[in-house]
């Protein structure tokens, strides 16, 4: 290689700040997640002064985390981890709504353990939750490696910024997307490879609502696309699997995609 490419690297690295791996930030999240949810551990039984102060290490650890990106510089970051820490029993009810609601809507889940430790979807909605609440508090970038952990480990890619209700019932999960302006409403329904996307993705529309809306009670089956920032999925509504949408349905609406699928049979010889 040729001594500029280096120079090149080496210039390069003098500019970046010294951020922990996207794993260790991870790692705080799936340690809150294991402090809330003790149905993720091996070893659950503290004390109530092992988990006051289990609790103060991880908002200490946050801090930590915020001062260590060093990517908002005139933050508080000790403020804004006290506040994240306050908020955190409101995230925790959430966390709650989407697990009754998987409990209450999978015919195949059988408690509310069996949830919290197997169901990508709620791993991936709870990891989205903390993200988006750091993301209201003006978090950079932080936001994003976690949601892009969740998608790593479980195929669903939620956008930190999307604003997501509570009862949100993921099941399988596999391959769907939510789109960074997304809005949904409470008691939605969404199965694998649904996406809420954009109906074109231009540079220029970074800052304008791009991601469909989706009302309360709507259910989404698998493989459908809702598409542009004006879309909006009525209340009630049931989108079927792979259907193709880029136009606002009323409430209570069911929408079919038709197949035109043969089936040709083949005589067998014997
Ligand atoms: C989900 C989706 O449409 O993504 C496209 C692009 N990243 C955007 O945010 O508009």
């Amino acid at each position: 290689m040729s001594e500029d490419f280096y120079l090149h690297i080496y210039d390069k690295q003098q500019g970046v700040e010294a951020v922990p791996s996207n794993q260790v930030l991870a790692t705080w999240a799936l340690n809150l997640m294991d402090l809330i949810y003790p149905e993720r551990s091996t070893n659950p039984k503290y004390t109530l002064t092992e988990i006051r102060r289990l609790f103060m290490d991880m908002e200490r650890q946050l801090t930590q985390i915020l001062d260590a990106t060093k990517a908002c510089k005139n933050c508080n970051n000790e403020s804004v981890s006290s506040k994240f820490f306050k908020g955190l029993p409101e995230l925790y009810r959430k966390m709650n709504t989407d697990i009754a609601s998987i409990l209450s809507g999978d015919p195949a889940a059988r408690s509310e353990f069996e949830i919290i430790r197997t169901y990508p979807g709620f791993l991936a909605i709870s990891l989205y939750r903390i993200a988006h609440a750091l993301l209201k508090a003006d978090v950079p970038f932080i936001p994003r490696i976690l949601t892009e952990y969740a998608h790593s480990q479980t195929g669903i890619d939620i956008h930190p910024g999307a604003e997501i209700g509570e009862y949100l019932y993921i099941d399988h999960g596999t391959g769907i997307v939510i789109g960074e302006t997304t809005v949904i409403g409470n008691h939605v329904k969404l199965y694998q490879g649904v996406t809420l996307g954009a109906l074109s993705v231009e540079k220029y529309m970074a800052n304008t609502k791009r991601h469909p809306t989706i009302e309360d009670h709507v259910i989404i089956y698998s493989g459908a696309t809702i598409l542009g920032g004006e879309t909006v999925i009525g209340d009630n509504s049931i989108i079927g699997g792979n259907v193709w949408l880029t136009k606002s349905v009323p409430p209570h609406s069911t929408v079919y995609h038709q197949s035109a699928i043969k089936v040709i049979e083949t005589k067998h010889r014997d």
